[in-house]
């Protein structure tokens, strides 16, 4: 195992998942979308504004390419890390990848409260994630070594179940 990689919706928990289960493992933590951040030296919300989403995309994909790279990093995603078949392929290569399941409801909950994901800056936010969903479930389960349910479920007892399932996984 090289990496260990966190996929999945806005609002799965990914960022605070990953930095937890960085921590039981005694690796290093990198969320993509800070690294982005710190090395454009402007937020999320400014990059969508000034180079659309495609600009950021492209970021994305650049910042995917040189974290599956690492070894021994726990890597948190950005929700839509998935979508370019280039970064499936990185991705892939660089590690285990843990699937992050929220129902459409829990993502909208866990999202509501601050305003750093434009993709929500929306009337409907729920309509927004539903449709998201609808693409991008199959391409996270389609590189997934593990699925995990984090619907009404505290990130202490995600941790402990990735920690645990993460062991028995068959070699690939
Ligand atoms: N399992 C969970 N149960 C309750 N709240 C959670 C859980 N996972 C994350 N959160 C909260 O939801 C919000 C979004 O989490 P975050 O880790 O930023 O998700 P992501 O990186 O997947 O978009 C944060 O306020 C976080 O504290
Ligand atoms: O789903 C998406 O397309 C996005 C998810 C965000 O990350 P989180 O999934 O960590 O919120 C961030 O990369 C950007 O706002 C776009
Ligand atoms: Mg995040």
């Amino acid at each position: 195992m090289r990496n260990v990689i966190l996929v999945g919706p806005m609002g799965s928990g990914k960022s605070t998942i990953g930095r937890l289960l960085a921590k039981e493992l005694r690796l290093a933590f990198k969320d993509s979308d800070k690294e982005i951040e710190q090395r454009t030296g402007a937020d999320i919300p400014w990059i969508f504004d000034v180079e659309g989403e495609a600009g950021f995309r492209e970021r994305e994909q650049a910042m995917i390419g040189e974290l599956c790279a690492s070894d021994g990093i726990v890597l948190a995603t950005g929700g839509g890390a998935v979508l370019r078949s280039e970064n499936r392929a990185a991705l892939r290569s660089g590690g285990r990848i843990v699937y992050l399941h929220a129902s459409v409801a829990q993502q909208l909950e866990r999202t509501s409260r601050d305003r750093n994901r434009p993709l929500l800056h929306s009337a409907d936010p729920g309509r927004v994630l539903s449709d998201l969903m609808l693409v991008r479930d199959p391409l996270y389960r389609e590189i997934a070594d593990l699925v995990v349910e984090t619907d009404e479920r505290p990130p202490r007892m995600v941790v402990e179940e990735i920690l645990d399932r993460l062991h028995t996984l068959p070699p690939r």
